[in-house]
């Protein structure tokens, strides 16, 4: 069952981000609160990675009991270790390295020279089953409930490395693919699939700047998943979209609560 998007719109992509990143500590302080630990999956690009940022910045951010979080991945680049293009690097720049993880609880996608070497479907075969260990039996189906999955939105309508018309975003029965051919370079990437994305509880959706605001109108605008693949990214109980001004400027102004300043 979808969740109708709500939508919250900021003034510019700095606000943003610390508004998010305030919002993510409120759900894993409470997710912690009422579970033990909390499960996030984060997701590369500029504003996944400025929300990170945002967060190492954040006056409340060790109200977090960095020991009892697992950080999961949406996609990832399927490169190296170490290389400054993979999503968990720019990822420990802008946050992690500063802050008290479990290592055992930070579940980073395959690196191309890992134990699978260069087969990218071998990789993604992994983390599924990685992701399908976690699971519980309260879960609903072979990944772990998510509390928050945060998926960057492309100018194209992707999200993870689900791109238009391509195989993985028609996957339904995979929770993690290998994409091949990816038109966002490099193009070779592994991602979860929008079986395994709507697993989560809540699935929020990161477009901030010009370049997202066609994307942002036809995937709200009721397109098909296929062609706009950011419009089948929704949560169990919630579907979150979280724009600033620029990206929202082609939206019908009735479809979201006035900005905030
Ligand atoms: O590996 C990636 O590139 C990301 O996971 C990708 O899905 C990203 O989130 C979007 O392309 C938006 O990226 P920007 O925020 O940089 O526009």
């Amino acid at each position: 069952m979808s969740t109708a998007p709500q939508l919250v719109v900021h003034r510019d992509k700095e606000l943003m981000a610390q508004a998010a990143a305030a919002r993510l500590i409120t759900r894993i302080v409470d997710a912690q609160a009422s579970r033990g630990s909390a499960s996030v999956v984060l997701t590369g690009g500029r504003n996944g990675n400025g929300l990170l940022a945002a967060l190492a910045a954040a006056p409340a951010r060790d109200a977090i009991d960095w020991g009892r979080l697992d950080l999961w991945w949406g996609d990832e680049r399927f490169l190296p270790e170490g290389d400054p293009e993979r999503n968990v690097t720019q990822a420990r720049e802008a946050l992690l390295d500063s802050v008290p993880l479990d290592p055992k609880r930070v579940h980073a996608m395959p690196a191309s020279d890992g134990p699978h070497g260069t087969d990218v479907d071998a990789a993604a075969a992994a983390y599924a089953e990685e992701l399908a260990q976690a699971a519980g039996p309260e879960n609903h189906g072979p990944v772990p409930a998510f509390d928050v999955l945060m998926l960057g939105v492309g100018p194209d309508t992707h999200v993870a490395s689900l791109f238009p018309e391509l195989p993985a975003v028609r996957e339904t029965e995979r929770t993690v693919v290998g994409v091949h051919g990816a038109p966002k370079p490099p193009p070779t990437r592994v991602t979860l699939t929008l079986p395994a994305i709507r697993a989560a509880r809540e699935v929020w959706l990161l477009a901030a700047g010009e370049d997202k605001a066609k994307a942002a109108a036809i995937a709200l605008s009721g397109a098909g998943e296929i062609q706009a693949p950011a419009a089948g990214a929704y949560g169990r109980s919630r579907t979150l979209w979280l724009l600033d001004g620029t990206a929202a400027s082609q939206l019908p102004r009735s479809l979201y609560p006035p900005a905030s300043a």
